[in-house]
């Protein structure tokens, strides 16, 4: 770290370790940058015209590059390789320990660990992202071995810009978060950079945004987690959290100094305890969306046009209970207000049908507390000094066809609510959206077997099938991860100015549209996870025309291609690893990280 005047600027040698000594120049030689989503076109494949060697004999490249005799004599195919990580993956006994393994060779062998998740997406996802992700942030301090994205503290205020300057390639999209609520196991201060590196990673898998145009952003702004504070491995100040005020001063330089720094980013929002000033403070000035309050409505909602089918209730006549008033459950609750007025009712009336209970029973304008802001637009206003004790009471009251759980409480839909809700209602809407698993306010099983088979599903974290009168039924999987990819992607593509309410609806429309034939006939909420990349074209262009309907977009030359052109055109731009990786490029790569020692994650970003 060198001393500029009185702000600090951390070098770049900061972060690199030890010199590459093992082969000269590999990195240009190797695999020049590509950036499908931005406009460069080269290719990953080693040079042909250089004349010095055949490119098409593994063993005359090794020489060329030296690395001759620095690894094992055959060349594998990515199969043979993906076996092994599988194997490796299958001896790990825990899913921290397969997690740990996944972290490591995302930063040694960055495409093959993507192409390993492209063919096991439903297998591994539940290993980098909900629920193994939350244990990861809980014990990040313990098992964190390199850096993966940005920290900002909140003594680096004034010197954001300069600091950012670091980074070291050129970044189309961002998750940040400040730790202070991941998924539901609180306060974990930086720790939750678990998060932003699982979103990202998500990101890349499903909506292929190229890698190294993926920012992890973690700011550590304090926290209120004592146990953590006071931890000798935790690695962030051990200063309680910041004030609201002092939150909005650092967020208004931070999302200046980003902007600046790569015009037209995307800026996630992730994980924030109250996050809603900071949407309305920016969602018009930059291109930027929260995830827990409008990726987790868009999800719910498409999950919920899907369940409307289902249900054989029309939407006017559903009613429903929130157990959870934070920001997940004021978003969805929103965006389903927005489903049911373009149904027909009017706002008041789509209002009224939302009960929303947090952890002092159910909102009401009487009910002797002052309200969160965000809350006081379903605070009800007729219940006569009524204060519903427990949930059982308050679901006899409204008789709910709709259940969901945005509340942090694991089993909060114990048995007999479950009980209740099958004795109203034919076909149940029953969604336990709390994460990580065991924060979910019931299990697939429980709803199933307490419904007599009858409950419409879907929870934040997976879930197995069931066997149930003799059939194997799926729950589907309500997370923000079915839609979050696309609409950063057609936010990237389009060049959109500011991502709106419309743009965020499409993506809801878009993906209850997304089902195929058979899922249909299952009555599935959602499509299998396994065509995440299709869906995530379907949702990107739904963000896309949504986006220039509103003249959002910058991007103009989109706007003359049918659907299908749009379509091929979304494709050309993902980030494929089968398509950018080459073999021997692969182990060079690997071979790079692993020689001297290097355990530094941005290695994987030259190479
Ligand atoms: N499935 C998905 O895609 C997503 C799921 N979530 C999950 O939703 C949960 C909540 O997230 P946020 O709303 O952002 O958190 P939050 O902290 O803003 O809100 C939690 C809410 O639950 C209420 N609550 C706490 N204890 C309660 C109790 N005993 N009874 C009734 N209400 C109680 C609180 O009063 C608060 O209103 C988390 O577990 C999170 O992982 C969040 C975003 C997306
Ligand atoms: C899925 C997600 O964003 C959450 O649980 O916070
Ligand atoms: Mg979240």
């Amino acid at each position: 770290m060198v001393a500029s005047g009185d702000s600090y600027i951390y070098t770049r040698s900061d972060y690199q370790s030890t010199p590459i000594k093992q082969a000269p120049a590999p990195a240009a030689s190797v695999v020049p940058d590509v950036h499908p989503v931005s406009n460069s076109t080269s290719t990953r494949q080693l040079s042909t015209t250089s004349g010095d060697y055949d490119n098409s004999n593994p063993h005359e490249v090794r020489k060329y590059l030296r690395t001759y005799g620095l690894t094992p004599p055959v060349v594998e195919s990515f199969e043979v390789q993906a076996q092994r990580c599988l194997r490796l993956l299958a001896m790990k006994p825990t899913p921290l320990e397969k997690f740990q393994y996944l972290t490591h060779l995302k930063a040694s062998n960055v495409h093959l660990f993507y192409r390993l998740l492209a063919g096991n997406v439903k297998e591994l996802t539940p290993l980098i992202y909900t629920p193994t992700v939350g244990e990861a942030c809980q014990r990040w301090h313990e098992i964190y071995t390199q850096p993966e994205g940005m920290y900002l503290s909140w003594d680096d205020r004034g010197n954001l810009h300069n600091i950012i300057q670091n980074w070291p390639h050129n970044v189309e999209i961002t998750v940040l978060t400040d730790g202070s609520r991941i998924l539901g196991l609180g306060d974990l201060g930086i720790n939750g950079m678990g998060i932003p590196v699982g979103k990202l990673a998500l990101y890349t898998a499903c909506a292929g945004i190229r890698p190294d145009a993926t920012l992890p952003l973690t700011l550590d702004l304090g926290t209120n987690n004592k146990a953590l504070r006071e931890d000798p491995l935790y690695m962030g100040s051990r200063r309680e959290k910041v004030t609201a005020e002092e939150e909005k001063e650092f967020l208004d330089e931070l999302m200046a100094a980003l902007t600046d720094k790569w015009p037209g980013i995307v800026i996630q929002f992730e994980d924030f305890k109250n996050p809603f000033p900071a949407l309305e403070r920016y969602r018009n000035k930059y291109t930027c969306f929260n995830d827990d309050i409008q990726g987790t409505g868009a999800v719910i909602l498409a999950g919920f046009m899907n369940a409307v089918k289902t249900s054989g209730i029309p939407v006017k006549d559903h009613r429903a209970i929130f157990l959870g008033a934070g920001s997940a459950g004021v978003g969805v609750a929103k965006q389903l207000v927005d489903f049911f007025v373009k149904e027909g009712l009017s706002e008041d009336e789509a209002r009224r049908r939302f009960y929303i209970v947090d952890s002092n029973g159910l909102v009401t304008n009487d009910r002797g507390d002052k309200l969160a802001e965000h809350k006081l637009y379903f605070s009800r206003d007729d219940n006569q000094g009524r204060q519903y004790q427990s949930l059982s009471r308050l679901i006899e009251f409204v008789k709910p066809t709709i259940l969901m759980g945005l509340s942090t409480i694991g089993g909060a839909f114990y048995r007999d609510i479950i009980e209740r809700m099958a004795r109203i209602n034919a076909r149940p809407i029953i969604f336990p959206l709390s994460n990580p698993s065991s924060k979910s306010e019931c299990t697939f099983d429980e709803a199933i077997r307490y419904t007599d088979g009858r409950a419409i599903f879907a929870s934040g974290s997976p879930f197995p099938s069931f066997e149930y009168g003799g059939k194997l039924l799926t729950p589907g999987q309500g997370n923000n991860m079915y839609v979050f990819p696309g609409i950063g992607l057609a936010a990237i593509l389009s060049r959109a100015k500011h991502i709106t309410s419309e743009m965020i609806y499409a993506s809801a429309e878009a993906l209850s549209n997304s089902l195929n034939e058979q899922e249909r006939r299952d009555d599935w909420l959602y499509p299998d996870i396994r065509r995440i990349r299709e869906v995530s074209v379907i949702v990107t262009r739904g963000v896309i025309r949504a986006a220039q309907r509103e003249n959002m977009d910058r991007e103009h030359s989109l706007r003359n291609l049918t659907d299908d052109q749009l379509d091929t055109y979304i494709k050309s731009r993902m980030y494929d690893p089968f398509r950018e990786a080459d073999l021997l490029g692969d182990e060079v790569r690997q071979l790079l990280n692993g020689v001297g020692g290097m355990t530094n994650g941005f290695q994987k970003h030259h190479l």
